[in-house]
């Protein structure tokens, strides 16, 4: 588990101090796949990198299975940071060995004996798929090849958590999509932590459990991903979610329509009820649907539809309140005109 408390980075700069983290604190469970998402400049990167203690918080403490990290001196901290594996964007291999020696180099750092560095650097490379590939160079592979590398070699020491700094962020969909199969796969069989930070909220969507979302250097939001894509609180989460899941109606059609607009958000199994057909026999309201679609996040469905409601507004709030009262949330978008 990881323990952030209070945590804010300060850094000095020619032109004064800039805030990168600003008082976070957040609670990452054993086993989550933990996103953190915000624009450029919202301190993801700051956050992710004080987590290892690439940087170190100017206030705060980060705590990783029990142990304080910001408590320990070098050679407790590096020990204690072999357990934390992390890959980057940009993945950072040595271009001048081949894939082997790349994730070699990674063992030899945790004292690995060298009757075993074979076997352990096989395995590694079969985990990631690239057991074809151990005698070339960097150069000769594709950068989602590369991110697999990149994933071995932090693997190596078979670390608990596994922090991804923007790591599908240079890859094409088709490749991310493999690359974030290979993390899934990860965090189930091994059971590894894993915390990443991104500004595609469609990375999130794909594979994340829990999410935080960061503005100015704060957390602004936080929970889990189904909940804050089913009913998110602040406008930038709204945004991010728009990103991905998008429920805008033309302004034409809504200029068109004289009756009660309301946006009905279904959570888990009752997406596919008949709540809305039973509505509209119970009661003397019109229904016509305006926009709708059903996403699956986490493996769960969320319907999200768009409606437009004619009758008396009596009716109308008596068949919203029915609709209310069978688990569903109803969001009034426009009263009737
Ligand atoms: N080494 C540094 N020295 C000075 N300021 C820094 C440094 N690193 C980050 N900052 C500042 O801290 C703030 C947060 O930056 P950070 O890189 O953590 O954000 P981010 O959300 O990861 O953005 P990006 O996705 O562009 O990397 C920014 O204002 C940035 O300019």
């Amino acid at each position: 588990m990881i323990k952030i408390r209070n945590l804010s980075k300060v850094y000095k700069t020619k032109n004064g101090q800039v805030t990168g983290v600003d008082n976070v604190s957040l609670t990452i469970q054993k086993g989550d796949i933990f996103g953190i998402v915000g624009y450029s400049g919202a301190g993801k990167s700051s956050l992710l990198r004080c987590i290892n203690l690439l940087e170190r918080p100017t206030s705060g403490n980060v705590t990783v299975n029990g142990t304080d990290l910001t408590s320990l001196k070098s050679k407790n901290l590096r020990i204690a940071r072999l357990k934390i594996g992390m890959i980057f964007q940009h993945f950072y291999l040595i271009s001048q060995k081949t894939v082997f020696e790349n994730i070699e180099f990674a063992l030899k750092a945790a004292k690995i004996p060298s009757k075993d560095m074979n076997d352990r650097v096989e395995a590694l490379l079969d985990m990631v798929g690239l057991a074809d590939k151990r005698d070339v160079f960097p150069s000769q592979l594709s950068g989602g090849q590369k991110q697999r590398v990149g994933i071995a070699r932090a693997l190596a020491n078979n670390p608990s958590v596994l922090l991804c700094d923007e790591a599908t962020s240079a890859l094409d969909p088709t490749t991310t999509k493999s690359i974030l199969n290979l993390l899934k796969k990860i965090n189930k069989e091994l059971n590894i932590t894993i915390v990443l930070i991104t500004h595609e909220m469609d990375v999130v969507k794909e594979i994340c459990n829990r999410m935080a979302i960061m503005q100015d250097g704060r957390v602004i939001e936080e929970g889990p991903v189904y909940d804050i894509f089913a009913n998110p609180q602040e406008e930038l989460t709204k945004e991010f979610i728009e990103s991905v899941v998008s429920y805008d109606l033309p302004a034409a059609i809504f200029k068109k329509c004289e009756g009660t607009i309301i946006k009905v958000t279904f959570k888990g199994e009752i997406a596919g009820e008949g709540i809305i057909s039973d509505t509209l026999q119970l009661y003397n309201v019109k229904g016509n649907f305006l926009h709708g679609s059903i996403d699956y996040i986490q493996e769960a469905p969320l319907g999200i539809f768009l409606m437009e409601l004619k009758g008396t507004s009596e009716e109308i709030s008596k068949a919203i309140q029915f609709i209310e009262n069978r688990s569903a949330l109803v969001e009034v978008l426009r009263y009737g005109i």
